[in-house]
């Protein structure tokens, strides 16, 4: 497998409002620093961090959201340089037009694209189909559960055919079955697309469930503290994978790593360090 994604020593610092200097001056804040790690082709990665570490930050810059102050990030050997078809994200919140339907909201972001009518309501399906959810294509969003909402979102990021999945803590808002559901019904997805997908989320038992490596940041400026290659088979995620004793090793290595992170976090928070 060749590299899809390159962090190449990424840095990426904030100008923010000073409190106590005079007002309109701004003082510097590092979010990330230093970030180094490639992510092959078609990987599944995961990414956990204590909150505030840069984990969203890291995801901005590889959606082009926003630009790395030093470093750079290459997709297939190139520099990102701003937003693109390429790569999907889905956000924590489902962002879905509320007027529109299942349907249309898959169909609007394809018209862009300059497809045909008929094609878009094709593809439209297809995906609705993919997530589970035939039979709801014309249902509004507020017609829908939340966990309905997000299949769509994923349906609609999925339709454009993006080489790379971003994930920013998607499941986060959802209740605890739902969320298991989705994380297996996304495997069996990754399965059939062969998308390269980073997951961001605070959970590690959804990071080691999801992720064929899962990357663990430090507390802030998160930087890549290290990368465990997970143990779990995902080939057959019919199996109750969350119950075997691979899982359940791979999740005490990751607290490891993380406890100190966390700890560091909080504390940093209680003494108003982070922004
Ligand atoms: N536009 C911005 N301007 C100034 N500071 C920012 C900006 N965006 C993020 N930050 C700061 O950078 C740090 C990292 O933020 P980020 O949202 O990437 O963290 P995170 O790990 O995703 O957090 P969480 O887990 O709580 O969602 C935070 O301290 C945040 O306040």
């Amino acid at each position: 497998m060749t590299d899809k994604i390159q962090f190449d020593h990424v840095t990426k610092i904030f100008k923010v409002r000073s409190s106590d200097r005079k007002k309109g001056e701004s003082k510097e804040f590092t979010a990330i620093q230093n970030v180094h790690f490639s992510v092959k082709s078609g990987e599944f990665l995961s990414l956990v961090g204590p909150s505030g570490c840069g984990k969203s930050t890291l995801l901005d810059l590889l959606g082009g959201l926003t630009k790395p102050t030093s470093g750079q990030i290459l997709l297939d050997g190139k520099a990102i340089e701003g937003p693109g078809l390429d790569r999907g994200i889905v956000f924590q919140q489902y962002a879905l037009f509320p007027w529109k339907t299942a349907k249309g909201n898959i169909e609007f972001g394809l018209e862009s694209k300059g497809i045909p009518k008929k094609e878009r309501t094709e593809i439209a399906r297809h995906f609705l189909s993919l997530v589970g959810l035939s039979g709801f294509e014309d249902r509004y969003p507020h017609e829908l559960s939340g966990g309905m909402k997000q299949r769509v979102a994923i349906a609609r990021s999925l339709a454009f055919d993006p080489d790379v999945l971003l994930m920013d803590e998607p499941f986060a808002a959802l209740d605890a079955q739902t969320r298991e559901t989705l994380q297996t019904e996304l495997l069996q997805i990754w399965e059939q697309t062969k998308k390269t997908i980073i997951f961001i989320t605070h959970g590690i038992d959804e990071a080691v469930y999801l992720g064929q490596r899962v990357a663990v940041m430090t507390s802030r400026p998160g930087t890549i503290k290290h990368i465990i290659q997970n143990p779990l088979q995902k080939s057959s995620v019919e199996e109750d994978l969350r119950s075997t004793v691979e899982f359940a090793n791979a999740r005490h290595q990751i607290w490891e790593l993380l406890r100190e992170e966390v700890k560091k976090s909080q504390n940093d928070q209680k003494t108003g360090q982070s922004a």
